[in-house]
């Protein structure tokens, strides 16, 4: 799958400007951003439901807008808000959906895969909005297809619920296919996604694997200051240590060369390093980064897919 330089615009609003990345096969990929960055309009142009004013997108090798039911019968597709027909089961809906598509999956095995054995014959309209979500992933699976996009799966689901959500996408993506997800979850884009694309007002911020991002973030270094001050630290760890909540707090690039030279100080001027902790970065930071957090941090370095690669 490839989006080529594509732009949207709505009136005045640029939703997407000049986004381009590819997506491989088999791959959890994920679209993180704030409210509004563009992912939901980005989702819908690789579905086919709208058409970029520049650039194009190639899903499994075809333009999405023109391969109609040849696509169409190889995508699954969540929404953010789906309707459903509240007056049929859970086991009539999706056997209903599954006759949109030349094959459909077994009906039985689907409700137990995503969790609604329990309630197979219960109507519609008696459903959890947790259990709803449960019923889209059903109905965008029962075509047995190649792709599937989710527009923020497990948003409003409860930890356990959220798990669960994690390794069906899990076992789907085991089982060959290719997920495309959006997520403002910053647990979901570093524990499920095997990429991510950080999308930021309708530019491409950032993409690559979590860790690949997270490589290049400063780690944290913090003590509790007592009778110490930032000012009291050699240079140049001076410069990264500000006074936050009682703590001296250390923003670095390589932590260890850091602890080194704090460690050395410490000793050398018989001073404590009460309460020392380091804690390496994480998506929220990089998250934070790319957003402008009130805090200032380092800048991302942004990365580009590299490298020959399978895509659909
Ligand atoms: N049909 C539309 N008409 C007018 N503006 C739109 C339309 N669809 C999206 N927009 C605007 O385009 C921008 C991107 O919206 P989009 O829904 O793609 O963001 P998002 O990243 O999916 O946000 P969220 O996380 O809130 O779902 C927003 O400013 C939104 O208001």
């Amino acid at each position: 799958m490839t989006v080529s330089g594509v732009s949207k615009s709505f009136g005045p609003v640029r939703a997407l400007r000049e986004v381009g990345f590819a997506v491989r096969r088999g791959e959890i990929f994920g679209l993180l951003g704030p409210n509004g960055a563009g992912k939901t309009t980005l989702l819908e142009i690789l579905e086919g439901h709208g058409v970029p004013d520049q650039g194009s997108v190639r899903v499994l090798g075809m333009d999405p807008r023109k391969a109609g039911a040849r696509l169409r019968d190889r995508l699954g597709i969540v929404p953010q808000q789906a309707s459903f027909e509240l007056y049929l089961t859970v086991r009539e809906h999706i056997l209903a959906f599954g006759g949109y598509y030349r094959s459909s999956l077994p009906v039985d095995e689907l409700i137990d895969l995503v969790g609604l054995g329990e309630k197979r014959r219960s109507l519609v309209g008696r459903l959890s909005g947790g259990q709803q979500r449960r019923l889209d992933l059903a109905l965008a699976l029962v075509g047995d297809p190649d792709i599937i996009f989710l527009d923020e799966p497990t948003t409003g689901f409860d930890v356990q619920a959220r798990d669960r959500a994690w390794s069906v996408v899990e076992a789907l993506r085991d089982a060959g296919k290719t997920i495309v997800l959006t997520t403002h979850n910053m647990d979901e884009a570093q524990q499920l996604v095997d990429r991510v694309a950080v999308l930021y007002d309708g530019s491409l911020a950032a993409i690559g694997t979590p860790a690949e991002l997270l490589a290049d973030q400063a780690s944290r270094i913090g003590f509790r200051a007592d009778d110490t001050a930032p000012g009291d630290l050699p240079a140049p760890l001076a410069d990264a240590a500000r006074l936050e909540d009682g703590r001296i707090a250390l923003v670095v690039e390589d932590a260890a060369e850091a602890l080194h030279e704090l460690t050395g100080w410490a000793r050398a001027n018989g001073r404590a390093l009460p309460d020392l902790q380091v804690s390496r970065p994480d998506v929220e930071d990089l998250y934070l980064s790319i957003v402008g957090a009130q805090q200032p941090r380092r800048e991302t370095a942004l990365t580009t897919p590299s490298g020959a690669q399978t895509t659909e």
